[in-house]
């Protein structure tokens, strides 16, 4: 088999060399030639697999992206020359849902917002905004859910319209980007629903920009009662209108799924994806690639206390991921050139809270430690 795969899949070659002649190519100078006698193709979201791209694809039997979002893919086009597809739906979900625990975290610290008294409206109910319900249940977090379409193939969980999620203190987005279907989320925040939004709210995009009128949006975003506005991704990537990246409280260049955890799993699943549609018996484990897990001294407040501070878990969740540090570190690199891309390419490492052993002592009530193994901490006695 010969495999060609992108060189930001994380050990896209430990994974695929056993299973023929792989082979690694940069987004930025592929050409359709390198599709030449290709059987496999594996990709992230970077590369737009086109009718362009796959003018020379002579034996293109499937293409596999490492990512959740499928929409840098034509699908159209691969069903109508009887090419296969797939995604690694879900593996990134626990990172995103991770990156909007932060945000959260941070705007109340700031007095943006009170995570003690706010109710977060979740657009898109699939892996991430599953992820995210169970980050906001182990705090206790009340949180809405909008998905019509998973409401329409009966999903039991209680679901609201956009009208009841525009109430909601927070909004945070996690929609497929998508033109055609019975429910098209391009633009599907538009200045009708930025109007509806006032400054004491605040709205999370870190799914595709294209799902918020980014027009509508700089516009909404000069009017003095703004909402505060977290952007992870952006309008026509990676040529950004660096307005967008102005107007935002938080931004970042498109890194929300980027733990190690999601994209090694990402590759993972596209590893085990092929396996099976070669029937090829996969022998590769997530577990033998990841890094050592990190181990940490936690006092989780005094004993008798039933309920984790803020103050004490933004300390704590801080130390896994604190989305101030890629925010900074994206305006400075930006205020030089256009580094959306290298930033991307070159991002540090960023573990999942999963990552994290705490020692806690003896006394942590059990109320705090199931709030803690509920944010995915693995726990120790000290
Ligand atoms: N910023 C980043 O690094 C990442 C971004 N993403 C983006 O987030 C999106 C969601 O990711 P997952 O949750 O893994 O996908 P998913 O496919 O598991 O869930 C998406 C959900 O959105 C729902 N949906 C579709 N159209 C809708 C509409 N018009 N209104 C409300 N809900 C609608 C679907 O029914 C589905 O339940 C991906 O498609 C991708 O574009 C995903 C991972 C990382
Ligand atoms: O999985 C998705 O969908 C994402 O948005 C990924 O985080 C994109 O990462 P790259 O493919 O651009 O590395």
């Amino acid at each position: 088999m010969k495999l060609l795969f992108e060189d930001s899949i994380p050990f896209g070659q430990v994974y695929f060399a056993e299973l023929g002649d792989a082979q690694a190519y940069n987004w930025q100078t592929l050409q359709p030639q390198d599709l030449k006698d290709v059987d496999v193709l594996a990709v992230r979201s970077t590369t737009r697999v086109n009718s362009e791209l796959l003018a020379q694809a002579n034996a293109l039997q499937c293409v596999f992206t490492a990512t959740a979002g499928t929409n840098h893919i034509d699908k159209t086009l691969l069903q109508s020359k009887n090419i296969g597809w797939d995604s690694a739906a879900g593996c990134n979900a626990v990172s995103v849902a991770e990156y909007v625990l932060s945000a959260l975290l941070r705007a109340d610290g700031d007095g943006k917002i009170s995570l003690a008294a706010c109710k977060v409206g979740i657009v898109g109910a699939g892996h991430v905004g599953t992820a995210l319900c169970r980050l906001l249940d182990a705090l206790e977090i009340p949180y809405l859910l909008c998905d019509p379409p998973l409401q329409a193939a009966g999903d039991v969980r209680p679901m609201v319209g956009m009208e009841e999620i525009l109430k909601c203190d927070v909004i945070s987005l996690h929609v497929p980007f998508t033109r055609l279907g019975e429910y098209p989320t391009a633009a599907m925040i538009g200045a009708h629903e930025l109007a509806a939004l006032n400054r004491n709210q605040m709205l999370i995009n870190a799914c595709r920009g294209e799902v918020i009128d980014e027009r509508a949006l700089l516009e909404r975003m000069a009017r003095p009662d703004a909402p505060t506005l977290v952007l992870d991704v952006f309008d026509n990537e990676p040529e950004i209108d660096t307005a967008a990246l102005q107007a935002a409280w938080l931004a970042t260049p498109h890194i929300a799924g980027h733990s190690i955890e999601g994209k090694i799993r990402g590759t993972q699943i596209v590893y085990e994806k092929i396996c099976h549609r070669f029937g090829i018996a996969p022998t590769r484990e997530l577990a033998s690639v990841l890094p050592d897990d990190h181990h940490v001294d936690f006092e989780p407040g005094s004993p008798g206390a039933t309920r984790l501070e803020w103050a004490k878990l933004r300390e704590l969740f801080f130390l896994v991921y604190d989305i101030q540090h890629d925010d900074r570190h994206f305006r400075q690199a930006m205020a030089k050139s256009n580094q959306f891309s290298a930033l991307r390419k070159e991002y540090r490492i960023r573990r999942e809270c999963s990552a994290f052993r705490l020692s806690v002592p003896g006394y942590t009530s059990e109320a705090i430690r199931a709030q803690l193994c509920g944010l995915g901490f693995h726990l120790t006695a000290k």
